[in-house]
């Protein structure tokens, strides 16, 4: 199991983190086998999986519930747990809380946080405590409702400064890593190359420290339409669509189950059958 100061290692290697996000048992344990560094049990499993229009639905239970199943799945991968909408503001003490619950009934490594401004002293608290932090700025799906949509942060001269300083203050606070989402390719490469901390893109452009993406979308699974950052590498819609469809006229044509999807009693147990009366 790779640890935070091995993360550290990688950057100064220039050997990619590869990060995927997994949400529930199987896509943990074929994540783990395929070999990615990293899962992030992100809050996106609101979207991908319980079908939420957003990740603002999202609750402690939730990510309790999802991150043990996705530990029972990968007890060998370090595991990021996204902390939901609005259980790292309230107060450092329920930070505190929040943080140790997902860190000690699910057994992940570190819990993931959106934002910097007032969330760096929450992340100063929860790494105190001995809780390791990735930072998340860019686009920080948590604040759609503020950010207006889904959109590239970071375009402007300004925008970009206020990132790069807001990267150094998660930093300074003692995050171990940093997720960028949806920022121009220069601004991630700038942030990159100015923190000592890994930096994980997803639509930040390919000079990061290493990549993160949602398992649904690369494996095109049950998700309709992909974010422009996101590639396809295979199409489960497709396979699972074929199977279940084969399924369902077999069935109706009488085809399954045939014999050797069934259960056979012996001869002399049949001749009792019905007391021996037929
Ligand atoms: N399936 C899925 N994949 C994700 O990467 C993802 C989620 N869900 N849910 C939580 C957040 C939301 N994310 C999103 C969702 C949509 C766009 C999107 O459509 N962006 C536009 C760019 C808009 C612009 O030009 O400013 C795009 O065309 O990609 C971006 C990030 C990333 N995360
Ligand atoms: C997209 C990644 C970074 C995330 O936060 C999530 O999956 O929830
Ligand atoms: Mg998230």
């Amino acid at each position: 199991m790779r640890t935070t100061t091995d993360f550290q290692k990688m950057k100064q290697e220039h050997d990619k983190i590869v990060m995927l996000t997994a949400y529930d048992f199987p896509s943990a344990k074929l994540a783990e086998q395929a070999g990615v560094d990293v899962i992030l049990v992100g809050d996106s499993l609101g979207m991908v999986v319980l079908g939420y229009d957003s990740t603002v639905s999202v609750t402690m239970e939730d990510m309790v519930h999802h991150g043990k199943a996705v530990k029972r799945g990968a007890i060998d991968t370090h595991i990021i747990v996204d902390m939901p909408f609005m259980s790292y503001h309230l107060s450092i003490k329920d930070t505190l809380l929040n943080g140790t619950r997902l860190i000690q009934e699910t057994g992940a490594n570190a819990v993931k946080v959106e934002g910097a401004d007032e969330v760096v002293a929450h992340i100063k608290a929860l790494t105190r405590a001995g809780i390791p932090v990735c930072a998340h700025l860019g686009l920080t799906p948590q604040s759609v409702g503020v950010l207006g949509g889904y959109k590239v942060q970071g375009k402007s001269a300004a925008a970009a400064n206020k990132l790069i300083e807001d990267a150094k203050k998660c930093e300074e606070a003692g995050a171990f890593m940093l997720v960028l989402e949806c920022v121009p390719k220069q601004l991630a490469k700038a942030i990159s190359q100015s923190l000592s901390i890994p930096t994980i893109g997803i639509g930040a452009g390919a000079e990061t420290d290493g990549q993160v993406l949602v398992y649904h979308d690369i494996l095109m699974y049950g998700v309709e339409r992909l974010p422009k950052f996101a590639k396809q590498y295979t199409n489960l819609n497709v396979e699972i669509q074929k199977g279940i469809e084969h399924y369902i006229s077999e069935v109706k044509q009488k085809s399954f189950p045939s014999d050797p999807h069934s259960f056979m009693m012996k001869e002399e147990e049949m001749l009792g059958l019905y007391g021996g009366k037929k």
